[in-house]
């Protein structure tokens, strides 16, 4: 490593200071300011070409880039030769022979929006002697991002598969380059006149392809690649071409760069345009971008404006990496007239997507309880621009991911956005550290608890997250109260997240059970309510009060009760409260119910707390007997049971009860597990229970032993 460690955390945050633009840097000379930023820059491009492992964003580097170019045009005496301005940046590391590139092989200018295009588009004007109003022709493609090659074929033979190392001379890596497929050995150039040529491409490796290589490598037990673009640019410098060859490269070819006849002359004149010559190389068996779908030829700015834009939005469903659009003057004479800088030729520039990925400081970490207690670390970072908005907090998800990733206070972090997808930490710059880091303790006790009692967080088995147990968390009703009211659950028209959280703040709300008492004269004296809303708020919620009682036993939020067992526990009882008296087995006996969620019900329904506050709704006139619409629509046909419910209790001598279960199903009858007002026929086995006097009691049960089950069923 070249850089000492204080050397790198200097040198990172007098980074973040240029780019805050903090008064103490405009406080400098010119000379000290151009000093620190050259030195920033070198620093930022040794992470990122040599260690492959940058440490701010490509915008953030770009943005300093581009402090200094300006800085240099109002200081044109202090421009130094050596600054990064003046010079293609290296990735030269010395592992492999250098050759010298047959044309230089520059960087390119950037854009981020129309309107740097729009002045690309009329500076090229000036360059060209152009009248202003005079449309030019680009050729547009994507901005592949791997990692760059150059390949000369001389009779038609490939003869040379190099880096960009510093533009002017690269690292040869023959060996590698004749393993990437999409690089043809030879190719019929003679067929065009020319004799030696060199081209440029992008090595990639394909996302999927990429997936699959990570996938192996876990199986393997091997640490995962970061991403698509450093394991594409490490692959071309790796020793081993087997090896080489099994990571799956590809190469995109994007410019022909030299082209010469037998006699040396050189055969470009002949390609008028960017688009011909690619045109030629797909001709000659090359991967170049497709015509009309991945490249066009814009007839004027505001067309590539367009493009570009249109590309942005797809660049997620797009097989491969890319990090923008490169928009090229279409015609070469007018190329030639536009020119070069040292760095890059003046009639390209690339037109950069916004930044997925940024670095942060982990300043803090919070804890969320959700709908059933389980706990999510939020990474409170200071805020930064990823994708086009504003991210200050990134869910950690559980506390595997925190310790998996070795995540500390005070971190800097990788943060990735990509698309729609929710913002996430992809790694600790663990380089970064000045041992002031401190470790994120998972708290043992509900962190929002507002109980006097600490309550213990517990973890299942086989589960990633920590979940407060007990329901009288604040949080945690928060969310109850949201889910309660939700479109599948009671459905409370109206009553949306933000109306809850600020009654839960007047403290109107605590309990599912203060939905049903809310005062709606005082809401309607709420700002922004007014009589007529507080009115339809209140239709809304008498009718929930009337809705059949599997909407209410889901909107309970019982950890694992979804919609479905819901409806199949409703059909089975006759108020919401008999459940008080079920055992986990009651609920397993169900078909379609299983062992956790059976648990799960059975608990809640033991704690005192959550009857007293279902008692406490009935109060208040929510429904807790069974609807019609809870009772299913009895079994059409024939069959000696059709249209009764039944139920087995006891053991059973010639059949299992699943087995009997089937067969009284088959016969037309429905099964059920509580004796009730609803149960018609109860077969008793053998030590039968309670079940069996309760249904005695009844009186209006069919009693039934086993034998005359079977009997009944013979017909
Ligand atoms: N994050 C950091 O710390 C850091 C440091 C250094 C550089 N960078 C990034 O790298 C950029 C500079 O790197 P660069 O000099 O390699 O330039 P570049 O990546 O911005 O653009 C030039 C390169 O684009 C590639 N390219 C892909 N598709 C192309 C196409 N269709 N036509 C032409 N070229 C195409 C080529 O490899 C070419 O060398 C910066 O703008 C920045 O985004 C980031
Ligand atoms: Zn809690």
């Amino acid at each position: 490593m070249m850089y000492s460690k204080e050397e790198q955390q200097s040198l990172y945050s007098l980074s973040k200071s240029y780019l805050a633009a903090e008064s103490a840097i405009h406080q400098q000379s010119a000379d000290q300011r151009l000093n620190e930023l050259r030195q920033l820059l070198i620093y930022h491009e040794y992470r990122y070409y040599i260690l492959n492992d940058p440490v701010v964003s490509d915008y953030e580097y770009d943005q300093l880039y581009k402090l200094l170019e300006r800085l240099e045009a109002e200081h044109p005496s202090l421009v130094t030769p050596d600054s990064p301005t003046q010079r293609v940046s290296s990735d030269l590391i010395d592992d492999f022979p250098s050759v010298e590139h047959l044309t230089p092989m520059l960087s390119l200018a950037n854009s981020y929006n129309a309107e740097d295009l729009i002045e690309f588009d009329q500076q090229i004007k000036r360059y060209a002697n152009l009248p202003e109003g005079e449309p030019i022709a680009y050729a547009v493609e994507p901005k592949f991002d791997g990692g760059s090659i150059a390949v000369v074929y001389e009779n038609d033979q490939l003869v040379r598969g190099a880096t960009r190392g510093n533009g002017k001379m690269g690292e040869e890596m023959t060996a590698n380059a004749r393993v990437i497929r999409s690089v043809p050995l030879s190719a019929k150039f003679s067929r065009f006149g020319i004799a030696k040529a060199e081209l440029r491409g992008e090595v990639l490796i394909r996302k999927d392809v990429f997936e699959q290589l990570n996938a192996a490598r876990q199986k393997e037990g091997l640490t995962l690649f970061a991403n698509a673009r450093n394991t594409a640019t490490g692959a071309l410098r790796m020793k081993d071409p087997q090896e080489v060859s099994r990571r799956g490269l590809e190469a995109f070819i994007y410019t022909l760069g030299y082209a010469a006849g037998q006699a040396g002359e050189s055969v470009l004149p002949s390609l008028a345009s960017h688009k011909e010559s690619l045109d030629m190389l797909h001709q000659l068996g090359f991967k170049v971008p497709e015509e009309g779908r991945e490249r066009k030829v814009c007839q004027n700015i505001q067309e590539v404006v367009a493009f570009c834009e249109a590309w942005q939005e797809k660049r997620e469903e797009y097989p491969y990496e890319i990090d923008g659009m490169v928009v090229k003057v279409n015609d070469r004479v007018l190329q030639e007239r536009t020119g070069y800088t040292s760095h890059h030729p003046r009639w390209a520039i690339a037109y950069k997507f916004k930044a997925k990925q940024a670095t942060s400081k982990l300043l803090n970490v919070a804890y969320q309880v959700g709908k059933i207690g389980s706990i999510t670390p939020v990474a409170k970072i200071e805020p930064v621009q990823l994708a086009g908005v504003t991210v200050s907090s990134v869910s950690l998800h559980n506390e595997d991911f925190i310790t998996g990733k070795d995540l500390r206070l005070g971190d800097t972090v990788l943060v990735e956005r990509a698309g729609d997808v929710i913002p996430y930490i992809v790694k600790a710059m663990d380089d970064l550290r000045d041992g002031s880091e401190q470790p994120i303790v998972f708290p043992k006790n509900c962190p929002i608890n507002d109980t006097e009692e600490p309550v213990e967080l517990v973890r299942a088995e086989g589960e990633a997250a920590w979940r407060c147990p007990s329901c009288v968390c604040g949080a945690q009703n928060l969310q109850q109260i949201v889910f309660h009211v939700s479109k599948n659950a009671m459905d409370i028209d109206g009553m949306g997240k933000s109306i809850i959280e600020r009654f839960f703040e007047l403290g109107w709300l605590r309990t599912i059970a203060d939905v049903y008492r809310l005062d709606y004269g005082k809401i309607a004296e709420l700002e922004g309510f007014g009589q007529k809303s507080a009115d339809n708020l209140k239709a809304a919620i008498e009718k929930a009060k009337q809705n059949p009682i599997h909407r209410l036993l889901h909107s309970l939020a019982i950890h694992h009760l979804g919609r479905k067992v819901s409806s199949i526990i409703a059909a089975e009882i006759n108020h919401v409260l008999d459940l008080a008296d079920w055992t986990a087995e009651d609920f397993t006996n169900i078909k379609d119910v299983g062992p956790v969620v059976a648990e799960n019900i059975a608990a809640y329904f033991k704690d005192e707390h959550h009857l007293n506050m279902l008692r406490e709704m009935e109060s208040l006139g929510v429904n807790l007997h069974q609807t019609e619409e809870d009772i299913p629509k009895a079994a059409s046909g024939d069959g000696p049971f059709v249209g009764k419910t039944i139920l087995f209790t006891g053991s059973l001598q010639t059949m299992s009860r699943k087995e009997a279960q089937a067969k009284a199903e088959a016969a037309g009858a429905k099964n059920i597990s509580a004796v009730s007002g609803n149960l018609d026929v109860l077969v008793a086995g053998e030590k039968a229970g309670s079940k069996l006097k309760k249904a005695q009691a009844l009186g209006t049960v069919e009693i039934m032993s086993e034998e005359e089950f079977l009997a009944r069923l013979a017909g």
